[in-house]
């Protein structure tokens, strides 16, 4: 299990999380949501051993992360970014090759080799192997570092809106193949979502952040309700649930508490900074 107790964060005196309690057993996906700014990418980057947090504690199995090494949580965390590092001059067969550090111990083996390969295939990458990451697609990009993390083994990915670059096929072709490792490895994953239907369809458990502080959290059908939605995000929505999957359409944005038809009011209500009613 991956434990997080009461985890917080600041950036100087600006707190940024704040008493965070979450879990994530394996053979589980988790995702963090809620609005630009709550927190998701700070937490992510906490458990990843990338930022420090200023209290609270983070264990992997029965260790704490802060007494390990780099290299020893990498062989246990496997993280992708949410946005790609300026592009570098190596291939994807060699970037994807970097993920296997953790598990080489002076070069790359033949095993490791195979396992790069076995990767690319799964993520069909194939065709890619050999192109340099300075030619790919934002979205082959995101793929590839995916594939990195993969090639780590690791028991927990942690995924920073992976799917942020990626056009709808290649959404459902990542989350289906990351439901199928999380099952078939053991694994467990966290991702940063701002896709609540996409969240909800591929996740057993959901957090949803408000401020760096957790609003809520349980399954996709306790969290997911127009009510946490209005609170939270500041939109009233439309929940509706077919075939086990939601459906969650933003009807319009509420404001403090009052309405404003049309998708700009919220926003340039949020932008002047006023709690009165807009004039029209
Ligand atoms: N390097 C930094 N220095 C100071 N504040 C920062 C820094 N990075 C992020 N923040 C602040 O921390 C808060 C949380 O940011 P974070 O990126 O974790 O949010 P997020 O939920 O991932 O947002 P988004 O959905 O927009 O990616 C924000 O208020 C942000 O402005």
């Amino acid at each position: 299990m991956l434990y997080i107790h009461d985890l917080s964060f600041a950036y100087g005196s600006s707190l940024i999380l704040d008493s965070i309690g979450v879990t994530v057993e394996r053979k589980q996906i988790l995702s963090i949501v809620g609005p630009n700014g709550a927190g998701k990418t700070t937490l992510l980057k906490c458990m990843a051993g990338i930022l420090k947090p200023t209290g609270g504690a983070i264990r992997i199995e029965d260790r704490q992360a802060s007494s390990m090494s780099r290299k020893e949580l990498a062989a246990r965390l496997g993280y992708v970014p949410q946005s790609i590092p300026s592009r570098f001059s190596m291939t994807v067969f060699d970037t994807v090759l970097t993920g296997r550090r953790p598990h080489a111990v002076w070069r790359p083996s033949q095993k490791d080799m195979i396992k790069v390969a076995e990767i690319l295939h799964e993520m069909n990458l194939d065709e890619l192997a050999m192109r340099e990451m300075d030619r790919l697609s934002g979205g082959q990009a995101q793929k590839v570092l995916l594939a990195r993390a993969l090639a780590q083994e690791p028991s927990y990915m942690l995924l920073d809106e992976p799917t942020s670059s990626l056009d709808l096929r290649h959404q459902m072709e990542v989350l289906e193949l990351m439901a199928v490792l999380v099952e078939s490895r053991g694994m467990g994953a966290v991702m940063a979502m701002h896709d609540l239907n996409l969240a909800a369809r591929f996740s057993h458990k959901m957090v949803m952040l408000r401020e760096g502080k957790v609003f809520c959290s349980g399954s996709p059908r306790e969290v997911l309700h127009a009510g946490n939605i209005r609170t939270v995000y500041g939109v009233e929505a439309a929940v509706n649930w077919e075939n086990g999957y939601p459906l969650i359409q933003v009807l319009r944005c509420v404001s403090n508490g009052r309405e404003h038809d049309g998708p700009w009011a919220g926003h340039a209500q949020r932008l002047i900074g006023t709690t009165q009613p807009m004039r029209r």
